[in-house]
């Protein structure tokens, strides 16, 4: 049988809380050894010790007079030994040059919420732990080592130690090089901004867990980290050694057979001497029910107890001879009750999943505390929804609305989010199906969901072919509509606003990407309108508001809700009372279009042509194009082929003109957005572009004025001019860009010339002035100073 070195035994007392030796004598085997203790009321006395390699149990006798005597067993525990007690060779590694700067900052810049390591040191057990579970399912030897899935934490707040050990995957030479040496650039990147912007208002430790660097965060507390680990994969257990301040960590084998572990982790953290007090038993516990409360594995602290028992007491003889007389009194011996204190194992979270859990037990907090722990968030959701399907198909979820978004452009449309975590019978299986059980425009909903039909070697492939699949989506896009409907319905406006501002963006894309949902989003939805610039309406409101004659929903599309209000399209539906919807999102206009309708009521562009505003008067309209006809056949000559027709218009009062776009060719607003979005030539968009038609107000003076020059002068050169520059006038105010700005600056100008000459001269003696050169006036030249030479002589 292999014996326990010497040298071992000392480093393990050295570091146990409740053993100060004096000697040790040769160990008896690889578990039991003799030490003779330092206290001073020991008196010197030997005690026999049994240690168990995984969680350094020892179990200590009762003290000996001699190391001779039988061992008898009363508890306590050490904590991990002293890192120097191996013999093997440590080979030193520089840490990736981003590992370096992100310990750097950890180290000298979070202060605040340092408490946080444990929550993330916990969190990578537990994901060990769910690694192992799933992949003992196809590979049931690596869970051959009858040790159980657990974490369990040890204190020893004498020396400022905390030991975090799991039972879980571990981690091979390699892993271990490529874990804790390097991280993930992008994700170090995003830290390291977010730390940045987050400085002035106190750079806060949180921030650690939500970007894959969490367990660094041990150096939030730790001047020096230990992580001895032993993978299934591999025969040998390593250590991992890495300290505060310093840009290399060593790897060494593990060869102290006190310390060697079946399978799994353990990290021994040597607290900085400011923050020994998380060496406390307690302030572990309150840490851990705090944090990680919804662990999926059974997590121990290491914590004293007591019981109390009755002992006898010891008689003075004076009182035992007066009791001698009485014979009864003699059989009863005097007793007290004592508390024995002793230390164990302590289950300090909550083991049953909360989904599992009836969800009339779980309080809101609780769901809130759930979702910040498995989902590293500090602010609590909008909204949750804890429900069990049975049936046809069954399964259990705990779904959540967050209450930021956290997502960039790119992530709603190739959302990477790890969302949802899929279990299939309590087994962790993936963070990385949001996919395959949400549509996309909905990946920003968090949760868990455990499925009773999947099977447990469930992959991508399965999940996309499965018929449980598709209806497990379908009821998990039916709770997460009824969440937000719940967020829109509360009394609180702010929530759904706040929601609104997170993800309103996602719910538009659902109207693109998700035809069978309209009746659910649309309801959701809300813009700005002529009658509500400041807060924005739903589709609801607008349908009450409606005029009771009025047919159809309308709205403008534009880039700010400033040029939505000053469209000319407007003039008359503001007339009439008529409520606009202002559409200023780049998303919004494909959205309502395939939307089409809101309670059968069509959606209308107020900028496209046959605009029926529910007011038509045949007999007026017939009066009006007699008058007008001829005045539309002219410009129309006049504009030729930039328009497709000119029409009478029945939607401007204060304008003299408006260019509509043809009923299913692109709005001014989509025209602008699609030449945004297209690098290059911009010629190939042409065939897209829709007809425009060229409306004219006949109320105007100008297009009265016009009317004359067209019955009188249809020739004359300043009114075809006039043509062409109420064109482009019309081409800025509906939204389109004009094909050549410097030639309409050039007809303002022209324009301007007139303007002002006819009312302060002559055309021609304006024209002259402003062909003349400038005029230098001699005083200037007569003041040139030449230069004035060295010696101030000229
Ligand atoms: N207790 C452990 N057992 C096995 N492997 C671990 C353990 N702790 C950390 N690791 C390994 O180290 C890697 C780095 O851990 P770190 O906490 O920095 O990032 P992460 O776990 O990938 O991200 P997050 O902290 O956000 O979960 C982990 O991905 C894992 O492979």
């Amino acid at each position: 049988m292999h014996r326990l070195s010497k040298r071992s035994v000392k480093s393990l007392l050295r570091s146990s809380t409740a053993a100060r030796y004096r000697d040790v004598a040769a160990p008896i085997s690889s578990s039991h050894f003799f030490y003779q203790s330092a206290d001073a009321d020991s008196k010197g006395r030997w005690y026999s010790v049994l240690t168990s390699g995984r969680c350094d149990v020892i179990e200590s006798t009762k003290p000996f007079k001699t190391r001779n005597e039988p061992f008898l067993g009363c508890r306590f525990e050490s904590t991990a030994a002293a890192s120097d007690a191996s013999d093997s060779p440590s080979e030193k590694f520089e840490y990736q040059a981003e590992v370096s700067r992100l310990m750097d900052l950890i180290v000298n810049s979070l202060y605040s919420n340092k408490e946080v390591f444990l929550r993330e040191l916990i969190s990578n057990a537990s994901d060990a732990l769910d690694k192992l579970r799933f992949l003992g399912v196809t590979e049931p030897e690596l869970l051959k080592d009858a040790v159980d899935l657990d974490i369990r934490i040890q204190t020893d707040k004498e020396n400022g130690i905390i030991t975090i050990t799991d039972s879980g995957i571990g981690m091979t030479r390699q892993e271990l090089v490529d874990c804790l040496g390097t991280i993930a650039q992008s994700g170090t990147a995003k830290f390291l901004k977010a730390l940045k912007d987050s400085k002035d208002a106190g750079a806060d430790s949180n921030l650690i867990g939500q970007f894959g660097v969490g367990f660094y965060s041990a150096f939030l507390v730790s001047e020096r980290v230990e992580v001895s680990t032993k993978s299934p994969k591999s025969d040998k257990q390593y250590v991992w050694v890495g300290e505060a301040n310093s840009s290399t960590y060593t790897i060494r084998e593990e060869t102290d057979p006190a310390k060697q572990l079946p399978r799994g982790t353990r990290l021994t953290l040597y607290l900085k001497r400011d923050d020994k007090g998380y060496a406390h038993p307690e302030r572990v516990e309150k840490l851990v029910k705090n944090y990680s409360q919804f662990v999926s594995f059974p997590i121990y602290t290491w914590q004293e107890k007591g019981f109390t028992k009755e002992v006898e007491v010891d008689e003075d003889p004076a009182e035992a001879n007066k009791e001698g007389q009485d014979e009864t009194a003699e059989k009863k011996k005097k007793t007290k009750k004592v508390v024995e204190k002793y230390w164990d194992w302590e289950l300090t979270n909550e083991t049953q999943p909360i989904w599992l859990r009836s969800p009339k037990e779980v309080s809101k907090e609780e769901y809130n505390e759930f979702y910040k722990n498995t989902f590293n968030e500090y602010l609590e959701p909008l909204a949750s929804s804890h429900f069990t399907t049975e049936g046809e198909v069954e399964f259990r979820s705990v779904l959540f609305v967050p209450s930021v978004s956290g997502m960039g452009k790119d992530d709603m449309i190739n959302p990477k989010t790890k969302n949802i975590r899929l279990y299939v019978k309590r087994v962790f299986i993936s963070d990385d199906f949001d996919g395959e059980l949400f549509p996309r425009y909905l990946s920003f909903i968090k949760g868990v969901v455990d499925s009773n039909d999947l099977p447990l070697n469930v992959s991508r492939e399965i999940l996309q072919e499965s018929r449980i699949v598709r209806i497990m989506r379908k009821r998990l896009v039916r709770k997460a509509f009824e969440m937000i409907q719940g967020i829109a319905l509360s009394e609180n406006r702010d929530d759904y606003e706040t929601f609104w501002e997170n993800f309103g963006k996602h719910l538009k894309l659902g109207c693109i990407e998700d035809r069978e949902n309209h009746k659910r989003i649309a309801p959701l939805l809300r813009f700005f309108s002529s009658q509500s610039e400041n807060e924005m309406i739903s589709l609801d409101e607008y349908v009450e508001n409606m005029k009771p004659d009025q047919k159809d929903i309308y709205y403008i599309a534009s880039d700010s809700v400033t040029s939505a209000r000053n469209t000319p399209f407007l003039e008359k539906l503001l007339e009439k009372d008529l409520e606009v919807l202002f559409l200023v999102d780049p998303i919004d206009e494909v959205a309502v279009q395939n939307l089409k309708a809101f309670k059968e009521k069509n959606f209308i562009d107020i900028s496209k042509e046959d605009l029926d505003l529910g007011d038509k008067n045949e007999d007026k309209e017939k009066e009006i194009k007699q008058e007008f006809g001829q005045t539309c056949d002219w410009i129309k000559k006049r504009l030729g082929d930039k328009v497709a027709s000119v029409q009478i218009s029945n939607r401007l009062s204060s304008s003299p003109c408006v260019l509509v776009s043809g009923k299913f060719g692109w709005s001014a607003n989509m025209e602008r957005l699609m030449k945004a979005q297209t690098v290059g030539d911009t010629s190939n968009l042409e065939f897209m572009r829709s007809r425009r038609v060229f409306e004219i107000n006949p109320e105007h003076p100008i297009i009265r004025t016009l009317t004359e020059a067209c019955r009188s002068t249809p020739d004359d050169e300043e009114a075809l001019r006039a043509i062409d520059l109420l064109y482009d006038a019309a081409l800025v105010s509906s939204g389109f860009t004009p094909e050549n700005p410097a030639q309409l600056g050039g007809k303002i100008y022209e324009m301007m010339n007139f303007a002002l000459a006819g009312k302060w001269g002559t055309v021609s003696e304006y024209q002259q002035q402003a062909n003349q050169k400038p005029h230098i006036p001699e005083t200037v030249e007569a003041e040139v100073v030449e230069p004035v030479e060295a010696g101030g002589q000229k």
